[in-house]
């Protein structure tokens, strides 16, 4: 029999595909992990917009955690989309009953049209409690922000930003640069050991960008539970989001998906 590294996300499902779990699994399977979902919610969504939010009964996702982990060999998990703060609680209370090292916590906040995907209320519970567990956390400047309550421009201002975040919990911190205006994107990554990694490539000039935190996290936990340290990982991430956003492929008529197929 063949040994594969599994791993778990835990997040919303994306009806058109290109987002949360949809793009999660489908970097897994690219990077050759193993996947198993938890899942927190439905959407209806698609390139234009989310029109619709249905999150998971906690008792439901109390199973998922069980059933999972009580037969799988879970060497990684991501977290996503998680909605509220009682799927929040749910997710921290499975977490808790079934510890893992790599856990790599995704603060989805607001889809790329605009939609909540977090309510205000749970952000408190995600930084106090679900923080304290993660390897890595990666927001991106707008979750930064909305964490830490102030705005963040200056490269000097983000490496004080990770360092607060930091000391929220997470062992790791990446700060996505996608929002970033101008013509490079950089991403800030700050080690346990306390050093800051900078990430910078060419910006695509494109609105093809759904999923893209889905897939750089799911990436980065397909190559944690490979047995790959952080900093070995980033450039190859970096290179994989280079390729699969550039080589778009033609689906919607909005924020289109990834190309997940690129060589990663
Ligand atoms: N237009 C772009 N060109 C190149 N890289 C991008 C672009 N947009 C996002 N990225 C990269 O994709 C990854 C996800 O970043 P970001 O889009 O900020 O996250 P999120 O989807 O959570 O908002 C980062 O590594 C970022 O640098
Ligand atoms: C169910 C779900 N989860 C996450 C996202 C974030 O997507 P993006 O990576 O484009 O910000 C999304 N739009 N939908």
């Amino acid at each position: 029999m063949i040994q594969v590294p599994q791993v778990a996300t835990i997040a919303g499902i994306d009806s058109s595909g290109g987002a949360g779990v949809n793009a999660d699994l489908k970097t897994f399977h690219q990077e050759r992990v193993y996947a198993a979902s938890i899942i927190t919610g439905v959407t209806a969504q698609n390139t234009l917009g989310v029109q619709g939010i249905q999150p998971i009964d906690t008792q439901i996702i109390a199973q998922q955690f069980q059933a999972v982990f009580e037969d799988l060999e879970i060497k990684a998990v991501k977290t996503g989309a998680l909605f509220d703060a009682e799927r929040v609680e749910a997710v921290v209370a499975g977490l808790k009953r079934y510890p893992v090292y790599h856990l790599v916590v995704d603060p989805v906040m607001v889809a790329k049209g605009g939609a909540t995907l977090l309510e205000p209320l749970a952000i408190q519970k995600v930084k106090t409690s679900l923080f304290p567990l993660a390897e890595l956390i990666t927001p991106n400047l707008a979750e930064a922000e909305t964490l830490l309550g102030r705005q963040l421009t200056q490269s000097e201002t983000i490496e004080a930003a990770a360092l607060e975040l930091q000391a929220m919990g997470p062992k790791n911190v990446l700060i996505k640069g996608g929002h970033f205006a101008g013509t490079e994107v950089s991403d800030v990554l700050l080690t346990a050991d306390g050093d800051f990694h900078w990430y910078t490539s060419p910006r695509i000039d494109t609105v093809r960008t759904h999923g893209t935190g889905d897939t750089l996290a799911a990436y980065i936990t397909a190559k944690l539970a490979q047995g790959q340290a952080l900093t070995t990982i980033m450039p190859q991430a970096k290179a994989f989001m280079q390729a699969a956003i550039g080589e778009s492929i033609a689906v919607g008529h909005g924020h289109g998906p990834l190309n997940h197929w690129v060589a990663g």
